[in-house]
């Protein structure tokens, strides 16, 4: 069976003034049904960019599709008609985004939002929808008696708790999630990654979960792939790539989160400055920051190639070391 979505050397661009973005440069990323994928890297590193990608719906004449495919459940998505990309959106992809207020209307109850979303790809009656809207607030912790309330009514938690109800509406295969508890305190997203990952379990949908948090990845998914300027330097299991990262980047990464047991050591930390995309330099997107950079990495790009159980790597040191 094919894969559900499936990228294939993608590139993207966005064209704003005089400068062009090079946001995404040949990615390749593959989501297997039930499976949840993390998308991990810096800012500006490209996450973004690949959902709106999945779900044809980059910033228009800003943001191009420059080349590559994107196929979802074996179905090249650039070449969807709006009939059904939006028959896709919605009813097979949601999304879930960082700030639950941009996504909510703020002039409808979340009891009715949540019911035109179930109506907009069902055939229910009002009455049906709006019950089934009780059953989702419910399911995400939200008691029913608040379906009449307003978004800004509830706290952040509970916005997100409620745009999660509005994006699993419709049972959608892919759950796309871009960084949904950064806007939230600690003890908060500690709940919302608990319903998320009870949600996977009882749902079995895929999860593209869009992090800076490695420790998210680590909670709900079972692949990770690591983005540095546009291209994946890293995919794995999550328990290969963190316990035994291959690239310098995702090293540095991981070396940057504290450690509360043992000695108080100093943070390890990438040297540097995050790529930027209208600058990106020839050969490795990497080698400004990387101590171990050669001649080689400054003139190639270095291919995505496995190095055992379906661990990928973009780096030419790897190669030579094997
Ligand atoms: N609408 C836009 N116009 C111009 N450039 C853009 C636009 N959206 C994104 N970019 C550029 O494309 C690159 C990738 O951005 P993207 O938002 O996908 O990154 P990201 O990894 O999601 O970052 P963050 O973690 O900060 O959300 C960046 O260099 C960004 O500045």
């Amino acid at each position: 069976m094919a894969p559900l979505l499936e990228i294939k050397d993608l590139h993207v661009e966005y064209k704003t003034g005089r400068a062009t973005a090079k946001a995404l440069n040949g990615i390749n990323l593959t989501i297997e049904r039930g499976e949840a994928l993390g998308l991990v890297g810096e800012t500006g590193a490209g996450k973004t960019t690949i959902a709106l990608s999945a779900l044809k719906l980059l910033p228009r004449e800003v943001g191009n599709i420059t080349g590559g495919s994107i196929l979802f459940d074996g179905k090249s998505v650039l070449d969807m008609n709006h009939k059904s990309l939006e028959e896709m959106r919605g009813n097979k992809i949601s999304m879930i985004f960082q700030n639950p207020l941009s996504s909510l209307n703020p002039l409808f109850t979340v009891g009715e939002q949540i019911s035109m979303v179930i109506r907009k790809h069902e055939k229910l009656s009002k009455k049906e929808a709006a019950k089934r809207a009780q059953e989702l607030l419910e399911l995400v912790g939200i008691a029913k008696y608040r379906l009449d309330d307003f978004p800004h009514q509830f706290s952040g938690g509970m916005r997100q708790r409620v745009g999660i109800a509005a994006a699993l509406a419709c049972n959608p295969e892919l759950l796309i999630a871009d960084e949904p508890t950064t806007a939230l305190d600690v003890t908060i997203q500690a709940q919302i990654l608990e319903l998320m990952k009870e949600l996977q379990r009882k749902r079995s949908s895929s999860l593209l979960m869009i992090t800076h948090n490695l420790g998210i990845i680590a909670e709900l998914c079972q692949k990770v792939a690591v983005i540095y300027a546009g291209t994946i330097i890293e995919y794995g299991t999550v328990e290969e790539v963190f316990t035994n990262p291959r690239h310098w980047y995702t090293k540095g990464l991981l070396g940057a989160i504290p450690n509360l047991s043992g000695p108080r050591n100093r943070l390890a930390f990438i040297p540097g400055n995050v790529a930027n995309a209208c600058l990106l330099p020839d050969g490795c997107k990497f080698h400004p920051r990387c101590n171990s950079c050669t001649d080689r990495c400054r003139k190639e790009v270095p291919p995505l190639q496995e190095y055992g159980s379906g661990h990928l790597v973009a780096c030419f040191e790897r190669e030579e070391a094997n």
